[in-house]
């Protein structure tokens, strides 16, 4: 069962306990588990839902905005739509064993490259229910322990859903302790945590800087970090009006709340008379507020200007998480890039062009873990990239880059087999 009441370091070794055995399970036993979990998700909706409620009404009587109780949310179709999840999570080649690379050396030595689990993943996460789920199902496939700290809003959904996989997996052959969850303190666990070195491999904290900063001066252990996405759409001097308009309007209205969705608004200075006045009159009737700077203004129409705002210095730093935009006007390429590249997170960041040799100086140019050429900044997402779901969107470069799958939840060896090799 999901502990609640133990201590963070006996979870934690019961975790590590368990991902010896997780690490030479076979992918048949994975995938049984991964069922049972899913199976058991479904049937036992109920109990669940009811676990929310009690979130819900908390978070309702802590004054959760809306953006946040939708995030917090269950109903049947989202537990459905989580268990399926998991059952795609199944279907996906165990990365398991899978040999990288290979080569016989001249002195007849076999040496092979070979994906393994990195042993026990403890994850922090904002108040999404999904990810209790979503993050446990990518570690036991990829052969991990995982050890699941939520949001303290989220403690009734987490400890039932946490509890459920974690007896369906155990029922299903797994060892106890490859799903744990740490839920019976404050925000200390974070420290407590991070710093089980020789125990846990990696902490993953999912969240704002405030997480990544509160581990920044604690950590012990190796972290990835799925931090704040301040994305940006940069439409070039060549991009087609209806295009740009397109992408910006989904980038920035279709989640406004998510990580992957755009915060700024760049506009080349050949293009911006053409395309301001389309995006921003179309930003504006979907309730998008919009602080702009000097040259926007002048370029937006007599219309549209009366509902701008102007922006402050601070406003191209800020990961906004609403229906807020900032725009601004620049004069080349080399100019967008270097506003992405002082004022982004490394999150995901999309340039909208017809023209081949500025694509690819965006490419080149922008240090971002997705880039993205005439399409939405919201494709920055495990499932839509076809991993099956995501742990997060690593905003680092080491180990892993953008959405964290199963590959990005292993390290390799080398297996050398030799025929009674020794060296001279
Ligand atoms: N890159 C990615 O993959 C993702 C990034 N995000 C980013 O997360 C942010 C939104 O999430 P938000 O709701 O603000 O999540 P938070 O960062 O506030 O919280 C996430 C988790 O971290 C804990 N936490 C937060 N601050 C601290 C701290 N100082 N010390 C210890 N624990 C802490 C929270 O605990 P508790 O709630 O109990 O206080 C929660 O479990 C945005 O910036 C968004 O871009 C979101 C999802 C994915
Ligand atoms: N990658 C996910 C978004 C993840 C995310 O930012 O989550 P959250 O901040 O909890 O709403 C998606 O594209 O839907």
């Amino acid at each position: 069962m999901a502990t609640t009441t133990s201590s963070v370091t006996d979870i934690c070794l019961a975790a590590q306990e368990a991902s010896r055995q997780l690490a030479a399970t076979d992918s048949a036993t994975k995938d049984r588990a991964l069922h049972a979990i899913a199976d058991a998700l479904v049937a036992r909706t109920p109990e669940i839902l009811e676990a929310n409620g009690r979130d819900m009404d908390a978070g309702r009587e802590n004054g959760l905005d809306a953006a946040l109780l939708d995030r917090l949310l269950l109903d049947a179709d989202r537990v459905a739509a989580i268990a399926a999840q998991v059952r795609d999570i199944a279907a996906l080649p165990d990365p398991v064993g899978e040999v990288i690379d290979g080569k016989r050396l001249p002195n007849g030595l076999d040496v092979k490259k070979v994906r393994v689990p990195l042993g026990v993943v403890a994850v922090v996460y904002e108040a999404r229910p999904n990810v209790t789920i979503d993050a446990a199902a990518l570690c036991l496939k990829s052969g991990n322990a995982i050890v699941l700290r939520g949001s303290s809003s989220a403690a009734h959904s987490n400890a039932v859903l946490a509890g459920i996989a974690a007896q369906a997996a155990e029922e299903a052959g797994l060892p106890a302790g490859t799903i744990g969850l740490v839920a019976g303190g404050g925000r200390e666990e974070l420290a407590e945590l991070a710093t089980q070195t020789g125990i846990v491999d990696l902490i993953i904290p999912r969240g704002g800087e405030g997480l990544k900063n509160a581990l920044k001066g604690v950590a012990t252990v190796p972290v990835i970090y799925a931090a704040s996405g301040n994305c940006h759409v940069f439409v070039d001097a060549s991009a087609d009006v209806a295009t740009a308009v397109e992408i910006v309007l989904n980038a920035k209205t279709q989640r406004p709340g998510v990580c992957n969705a755009a915060e700024t608004l760049l506009v080349h200075a050949d293009a911006a008379p053409a395309v301001l006045p389309a995006a921003l009159g179309a930003l504006r009737d979907a309730g998008v507020e919009l602080r702009v700077d000097g040259r926007t203004r002048a370029l937006a129409g007599a219309d549209l200007a009366a509902g701008l705002l102007d922006a402050g210095e601070e406003d191209w730093d800020t990961e906004f998480l609403a229906l807020t935009l900032a725009v601004g006007v620049v004069d080349s390429v080399d100019e967008a890039i270097a506003h992405v590249n002082r004022h982004g997170s490394g999150h995901s960041e999309a340039i909208v062009t017809n023209d081949a040799a500025a694509a690819r100086a965006f490419e080149l140019g922008v240090d971002a873990a997705c880039v993205y050429v005439n399409a939405s900044t919201r494709f920055t997402d495990g499932g839509e990239f076809g991993m099956g779901a995501e742990i997060g969107n690593s905003t680092q470069k080491l180990h892993a880059r953008g959405p964290i799958g199963l590959r990005e939840l292993c390290a390799f060896k080398y297996v050398v087999t030799g025929d009674g090799h020794v060296r001279g």
